[in-house]
């Protein structure tokens, strides 16, 4: 594997779930980091990434680097031609160039702006870092996917051992816009499962066709949850009125008393989770999602061994 983008980079992504589950049940196998550096850069908050993904480098035996462009870099340029006498003091062209001499594997979380759909559906942000980046890139969640959140999503539901699982994506509520990159991803991924999967969101808040093509989109929210064996829940901010946030008039916050209309439904978040929110404690507090987190390590491990192989 030469990048991991999206579901389309890693040659057969059934065999690194599959590859991700061997590496849990016995993490330490490898030194393929042996004398490797991975460098994370931030351009966003994050706990599990960051935490999982060094983790992961460390049981490959490799060395990390953190920097955290927005709090300790300079204010990087995006777009080219650009006189640079106002307030952004270095081009992600050479910030990129510079970072990549370091490091073996450069990882790089950025969210969409939410304002311009273009800029954040072309991936303006990580495309640069594949442009100018001489080492292979990894996804830390861009703009419009977080494929090392869906990895370990499709580890966790792998280990559940359902047959044919009927999994539901609950659109839930929230105070801020949030970007779309959680739930664009986890239909990628899904769908190379034999899942059988639902979309469940109000009117308005329906994903770009890419994502949902094949997929059922049901906007009612306690129909789509029956006989459910999976709800996996998270916000997003409008696709089709793009990073707006179309008033919901009914409640979509995920209750104890929704869940009971599912087959004893496992309730999944990438996490951070707005407790009462997007759901209640009751589900929050009887979930699977520290599992589900636990395994971001080994989907990063699955996928830096892969390309640390092919170096
Ligand atoms: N990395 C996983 C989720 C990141 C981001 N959540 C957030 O920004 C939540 C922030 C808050 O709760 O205020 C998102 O939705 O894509
Ligand atoms: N799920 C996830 O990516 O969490 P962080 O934003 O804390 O990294």
């Amino acid at each position: 594997m030469k990048q991991f983008l999206s579901a389309s980079d890693p040659e057969d992504p059934r065999a690194l779930v599959k590859k991700a589950l061997v590496l849990k049940a016995n993490p330490f196998q490898s030194s393929a980091g042996k004398n490797r550096t991975l460098g994370l850069v931030f351009f966003n908050p994050s706990l599990r990434t960051r935490m999982s993904t060094q983790k992961a480098a460390f049981n490959l035996g490799m060395n990390v680097m953190v920097m955290n462009v927005d709090k300790d870099g300079w204010k990087i340029e995006f777009n080219d031609g650009t006189v640079m006498n106002g307030d952004t003091q270095e081009h992600i062209k050479d910030a990129v160039s510079v970072m990549s001499q370091y490091v073996d594997i450069l990882g790089v979380r950025t969210f969409p702006s939410l304002q311009n759909k273009e800029d954040d559906y072309s991936e303006k942000v990580i495309s640069q870092f594949t442009r100018y980046s001489t080492v292979p890139v990894v996804s830390l969640e861009s703009a419009t996917r977080h494929p090392l959140q869906s990895l370990a999503d499709l580890i966790t539901i792998e280990e559940l051992g359902i047959k044919r699982p009927k999994v539901v994506l609950s659109w839930a509520p929230h105070p801020k816009i949030l970007p779309q990159a959680v739930p664009n991803s986890f239909l990628e991924w899904i769908k190379i499962t034999d899942a059988d999967i639902t979309l469940a969101c109000p009117q308005g808040y329906e994903l770009a066709d890419e994502f949902t093509n094949g997929v059922k989109i049901e906007h009612d929210q306690y129909h789509a949850f029956e006989g459910a064996d999976i709800i996996y829940a998270k916000n997003w901010s409008s696709y089709v009125h793009y990073g707006q946030k179309p008033e919901v008039k009914s409640d979509w916050t995920i209750t104890a008393e929704k869940m009971a209309l599912t087959n004893k439904g496992k309730f999944m978040h990438c996490l951070p989770i707005r407790r009462n929110v997007v759901a209640t404690d009751e589900v929050v507090d009887n979930s699977i999602i520290y599992r589900q987190a636990k395994n971001r390590e080994y989907a990063a491990q699955a996928v830096l061994q892969e390309i640390l192989e092919n170096l």
